[in-house]
């Protein structure tokens, strides 16, 4: 155990009549520091840049265009960070403050970096704040929302546990605020199908994406082999409850049997792939069953352009997407192998060690 946590915190909970609510986020750096005395690092991905803002601006969410809620974020930003910055330094902490876009991750030396960067400054006790770029993340490089960047972070800085902080005691059968039988659940051993249908929108105006987009985020952390708590923010010492006296608090979701290696996690989440191969029966089979390699005998067609080194999506001679993998050659080298007459024998199109199926 490294005792490295990511803890997010949504908009929900830190924000109060569509402003920052102080009192909540004191609550909450005073249990981080509290953690970090205790020997854990703690990441903290932080809503509530979009909400902030709005309140500073006095802007009303519902008529908001798109540039003008990325303009609300990159007022509001300023403004958690100030006051992050203000009350971590109280406790005697630094922070520093990492904004993503989907990009910055799907881009294979763009990850690194920033694992690298999350590595320094956790050893040297810095406290990362994380939030997404708002100001430049249009639908095309946005993660969605906070919480599925929750889990790609901890995925990164490879944390043992992800705690998703919101404004509900954890995952209910049914939405709760709008059906009063819901029960909660304690464990999620396994998410499947009937755990995703229970998950619905969010449950306020500050709020993104609701329990669907957490239980995409427990797929996502619990397959890199943390154990994810979805818990109620407003709960006194929850951090400290749930961390520390391993106290069962909200709904735990227990890490996945069968967890990926790091370069398969990304490939699987956080990659973005440039051109499609479509590959044979036999071939399928050898990589879907027996975790062979994919040579270029199994190979059918190809599109898109794309450089060895990229990724690229595997899809059956009928299109359907069974995986995603590094590609060896480049597209123009393949489609000249393709032309040949007897394909090279043994040519390794995708490693087995850089293949992701689904
Ligand atoms: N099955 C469910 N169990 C619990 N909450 C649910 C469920 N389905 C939808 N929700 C809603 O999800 C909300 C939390 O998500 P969201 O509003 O996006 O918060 P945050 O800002 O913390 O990300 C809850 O307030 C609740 O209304
Ligand atoms: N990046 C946005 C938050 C987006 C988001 O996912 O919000 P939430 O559902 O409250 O975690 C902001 O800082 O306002």
């Amino acid at each position: 155990m490294k005792n490295r946590v990511v803890v997010k915190v949504g908009s929900s909970s830190i924000t109060i009549d569509g402003t920052i609510n102080h009192e909540q986020l004191e609550k909450l750096t005073t249990q981080i520091a509290y953690l970090t005395r205790k020997g854990f690092e703690v990441v903290l991905v932080s809503s509530g840049a979009v909400a902030a803002g709005l309140g500073r601006l006095h802007w009303e969410r519902e008529t908001l265009t798109l540039p003008q809620k990325q303009a609300a974020a990159a007022v509001g930003q300023g403004l958690l960070m100030h006051r992050y910055e203000q009350l971590f330094q109280c406790e005697g902490l630094h922070v520093a403050q990492i904004l993503l876009t989907s990009e910055d991750v799907s881009d294979r030396k763009r990850y690194i970096n920033a694992k690298n960067t999350f590595q320094t400054l956790l050893q040297n006790g810095i406290i990362p704040i994380v939030n997404e770029n708002d100001t430049v993340a249009v639908d095309e490089i946005k993660f969605g929302d906070n919480d599925r960047l929750a889990a790609l972070v901890t995925a990164v800085v490879e944390a043992d546990a992800l705690l998703l902080l919101t404004d509900i005691d954890g995952l209910y059968t049914d939405n709760p605020k709008e059906n009063p039988d819901a029960k909660k659940i304690d464990i999620i051993e396994a998410i499947d199908e009937s755990v995703q249908k229970m998950a619905k929108g969010a449950g306020s105006k500050a709020g993104t994406g609701g329990m669907a987009t957490k239980i995409e985020a427990a797929r996502i952390a619990t397959l890199s082999g943390a154990t994810v708590t979805i818990a109620n923010g407003s709960l006194p010492w929850v951090l400290k409850r749930l961390f520390i006296e391993k106290e069962l608090i909200g709904t735990k979701f227990l890490p996945a049997k069968e967890t990926m290696k790091h370069k398969k996690q990304w490939l699987a989440f956080a990659s973005k792939a440039q051109g499609k191969i479509y590959i044979d029966s036999g071939a399928t089979q050898a990589i879907h069953q027996n975790n062979k390699s994919l040579l270029l005998a199994g190979l059918r067609n190809i599109s898109g352009d794309f450089c060895a080194g990229s990724v690229i999506e595997i899809c059956t001679e009928e299109g359907l997407v069974i995986g995603k993998g590094i590609s060896g050659l480049s597209s123009g080298e393949l489609r000249m192998l393709l032309k040949e007459e007897t394909l090279p024998k043994g040519v390794i199109v995708v490693h087995k060690n850089d293949l992701f199926i689904v």
